[in-house]
């Protein structure tokens, strides 16, 4: 049986793509890398097992502080090293991040294949520097190549969990006919879309609307208004049902959610997250909005009212709704999941 390092880490953009490609390896002896107490932990449970290693990124200008995180780097990547010998591991593969470098460093030193899949438009800084230290880079968005010019890449979009090719049963107790808006922060919730919606929710209710607002388990005022048609969760596991479901999502432009929203054909209005790395929500937002498969506004320039005329228009424009649920499917990669699988087999 190959053994396969899968080192995905810290958010569920990383963590869920990473999950949908160990479901293609049934027969592969899977070990996961990531840091502790994250949400890779729980996610994950006891289907593989769990080895935590400590990284950080070089986000300090303090000099003392980047040596102590490089020193760090350096241990962690023969703590890997150390992992991959003894378990006799064959290929690693990861969704990049932090815990991509000690991976693919520790690859490279031992001599086996390492794949990284970067979901981003724009790749992150790991993937930047490390990616020519890895047999393939697999892209989640097709334009990126042009970032990573001396690098064989190749587009494959961004695995999703397998419920998603499924119909799934959405057991919230909505009616069958009334309108679901749904708001997506990302894995983490988002506070200010948070804010900005529970302004416009009580006139989405008004006509009908259903709305299930996922706030993250940081949301000060999660408790903050209650309604019949209205349900509040700071995480929920059945994404599938629930995108399947919606008739709107209003949502962060993280890579996972985007690749979910096109293969369940949801329509949306994206509010990227002003402060991610080089801004990259932007472009990954870009690319559905040139399709037509959603709107995207700046968090600074949305209004409450702007959003929600929006939504009450959209609401209203059925035809229109159904236009973007087809340019959205148009964008989706069924067979992503087992194209990453392929590749990781094709390695050894
Ligand atoms: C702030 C930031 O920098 N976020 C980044 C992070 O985001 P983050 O993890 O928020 O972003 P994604 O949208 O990519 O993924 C979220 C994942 O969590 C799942 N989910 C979410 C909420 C919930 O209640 N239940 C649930 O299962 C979604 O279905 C999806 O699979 O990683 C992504 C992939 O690198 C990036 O594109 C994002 O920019």
């Amino acid at each position: 049986m190959a053994r396969l390092l899968i080192a995905a880490s810290g958010t569920g953009g990383h963590v869920f793509p990473a999950l949908g490609v160990a479901e293609k390896l049934p027969d592969y002896e899977i070990q996961w890398l990531g840091t502790p107490d994250r949400l890779e932990q729980t996610l994950i449970g006891d289907r593989y097992s769990f080895h935590p290693i400590s990284v950080e990124g070089f986000q300090t200008r303090s000099p003392i502080k980047r040596l102590q995180i490089l020193l760090g780097l350096v241990s962690s990547v023969f703590e890997v090293k150390k992992l991959i010998e003894q378990e006799k591991i064959d290929v690693v593969f990861t969704t990049g991040g932090y815990i991509a470098s000690p991976a693919i460093l520790a690859a490279k030193l031992s001599g086996i294949p390492a794949i990284l899949h970067e979901s981003n438009y724009i790749p992150g800084k790991v993937t930047k520097l490390l990616s020519r230290f890895c047999t393939t880079v697999a892209l989640g968005f097709e334009g990126t190549k042009k970032y990573l010019p001396n690098t064989s890449t190749i587009w494959v979009s961004t695995p999703v969990r397998s419920q998603f090719y499924t119909p799934q049963p959405l057991d919230l107790n909505i009616p069958v006919n009334v309108p679901l808006i749904t708001v997506i922060g990302g894995s983490q919730g988002a506070v200010s879309v948070n804010q900005l919606v529970r302004q416009c929710i009580p006139s989405w209710l008004e006509i009908g609307a259903y709305v299930v607002h996922l706030t993250g388990k940081n949301d000060p005022d999660a408790d903050s208004f209650k309604h019949p048609q209205y349900i509040s969760l700071p995480f929920f596991d059945n994404m599938a049902g629930l995108l399947q479901r919606a008739n709107l999502a209003v949502s962060r432009a993280g890579s996972g959610t985007l690749t979910e929203l096109a293969i369940t054909k949801t329509p949306a209005i994206l509010i990227p997250y002003p402060f991610a790395a080089e801004d990259h929500q932007s472009f990954n937002a870009e690319v559905f909005v040139k399709a037509g498969a959603a709107y995207c506004y700046q968090q600074k320039e949305l209004t409450d009212k702007k959003l929600n005329n929006l939504v009450l228009d959209l609401l209203k424009n059925s035809n229109k709704l159904k236009e973007m649920s087809q340019k959205s499917s148009e964008l989706a990669v069924m067979d992503s999941a087992e194209k990453l699988a392929n590749l990781i087999k094709d390695s050894i």
